[in-house]
């Protein structure tokens, strides 16, 4: 029998989109092709309407923009614009109808013919599919566990949904901490009877990456590289996405907070062109904050005298052991017999 050519699915808010976002479709397609039953010809991210309404949803020009970035990359996985297109939130079953339903018109003409089709209207097909493919191609909704396990909230599914969407469509879950889908199915009896047609995979290299957690980071000023492709990121900032803009405190590349009336001034071991300072001043919230040579025009609470850029303890001083076997400091070359004469052995230091 041959394989079933697929397109996945992933709807979502993409508030923004992740890197676990991007990894979903990786894995599913790797476990697909494993089983030997399909061909995943691509891949398909529908981000939901502003409507939807959730919490931090970013309007969907951003979103849509930030999906574009982090597709770049990808060769197989695309962009459809149609839900946040649409009036209105559309349901999930229709979501992959309307695409399922593009597919096999054009499947069913005569010679695949794009001609009576709008670009936009095709512009998320796979491009394997747009140089010639015969059918049939099937659409399935691609989730992680957390969206199957929403089934269960009342009155956030029509029964009938979910049926459609397993039975004609099919259902691709990638394992998410805290979830349990197997256990999950075993105690549905609609999803028991459907099991066929759900495909549950498990990730092993557990990221447990949620927007959630990327927008809480972001809030904080807290570094989110490697979780969000770097465009996304920049992105984010350039559009004060996510509570960016109200960053107190910008540090670059020195880990601590403001002083404390304690705090010592800590020498580097080096010579420093750029000291860092810590930032008190919204003012400058508008710098580009991931082009890291930062230029601070205004510090409020700290004197920039206070910065010692010219000493450097922590270099490395000589050690030298003479031949009485006592150890001393070489300072400047020279050898500095009041500081530097030490009782121990050297590499007891
Ligand atoms: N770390 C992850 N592992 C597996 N699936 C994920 C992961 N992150 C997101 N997904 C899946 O991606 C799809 C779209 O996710 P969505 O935009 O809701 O992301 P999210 O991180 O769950 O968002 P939020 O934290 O805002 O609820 C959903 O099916 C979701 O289950
Ligand atoms: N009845 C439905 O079709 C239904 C219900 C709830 C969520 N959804 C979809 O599931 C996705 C959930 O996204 P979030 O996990 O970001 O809330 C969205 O694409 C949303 O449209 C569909």
């Amino acid at each position: 029998m041959q394989p079933t050519k697929v397109i996945l699915i992933a709807c979502g808010s993409f508030s923004p989109p992740t890197i676990m976002h991007l990894r979903m479709f990786e894995i599913a397609r790797d476990h697909l092709h494993r089983l030997g039953n399909h061909i995943v010809i691509g891949g398909l991210i529908s981000p939901v309407h502003d409507a939807y309404g959730k919490t931090d949803l970013v309007s969907s020009t951003h979103r849509l923009a930030m999906i574009k970035l982090s597709l770049q990359n990808s060769e197989w996985v695309k962009l459809s614009d149609w839900e946040c297109n649409q009036e209105t939130w559309t349901r999930t079953r229709q979501t992959l109808q309307y695409h399922q339903n593009k597919l096999n018109s054009i499947l069913n003409s005569s010679n695949n013919d794009f001609n009576n089709v709008n670009e936009d209207d095709y512009s998320w097909m796979p491009d394997s599919f747009r140089n010639g493919c015969n059918g049939p191609v099937q659409v399935k909704l691609l989730c992680g566990a957390d969206l199957l396990e929403s089934f269960a909230v009342p009155g956030l599914w029509a029964d009938e949904d979910i049926e459609t969407i397993i039975k004609h469509h099919g259902l691709v879950v990638v394992t998410r901490e805290n979830t349990n889908p197997l256990k999950f199915i075993y105690n549905s009896d609609v999803l028991t009877r459907l099991m066929a047609n759900i495909t549950i995979v498990t990730e092993w290299i557990t990221q447990d990456i949620s927007s959630t957690k990327i927008r809480r980071a972001l809030r904080r000023s807290e570094s989110v590289k490697y979780l969000l492709p770097d465009k996304v990121i920049d992105y984010i900032y350039k559009n004060s996405l996510y509570g960016t803009r109200g960053i107190k405190y910008l540090f670059a590349p020195t880990p601590f907070l403001t002083p404390s009336p304690s705090d010592v001034i800590m020498e580097s071991p080096s010579p420093r062109h750029n000291p860092c300072f810590s930032v008190c001043n919204s003012d400058i919230l508008s710098i580009p904050l991931l082009n890291t040579n930062l230029l601070i025009n205004r510090v409020d609470s700290i004197n920039k005298a206070n910065i010692n850029t010219a000493k450097h303890p922590g270099q490395a001083i000589k050690i030298i052991t003479e031949s009485s076997g006592e150890h001393k400091l070489l300072k400047d070359g020279k050898s500095d017999t009041k500081q530097g004469s030490l009782k121990r052995p050297a590499c007891l230091l």
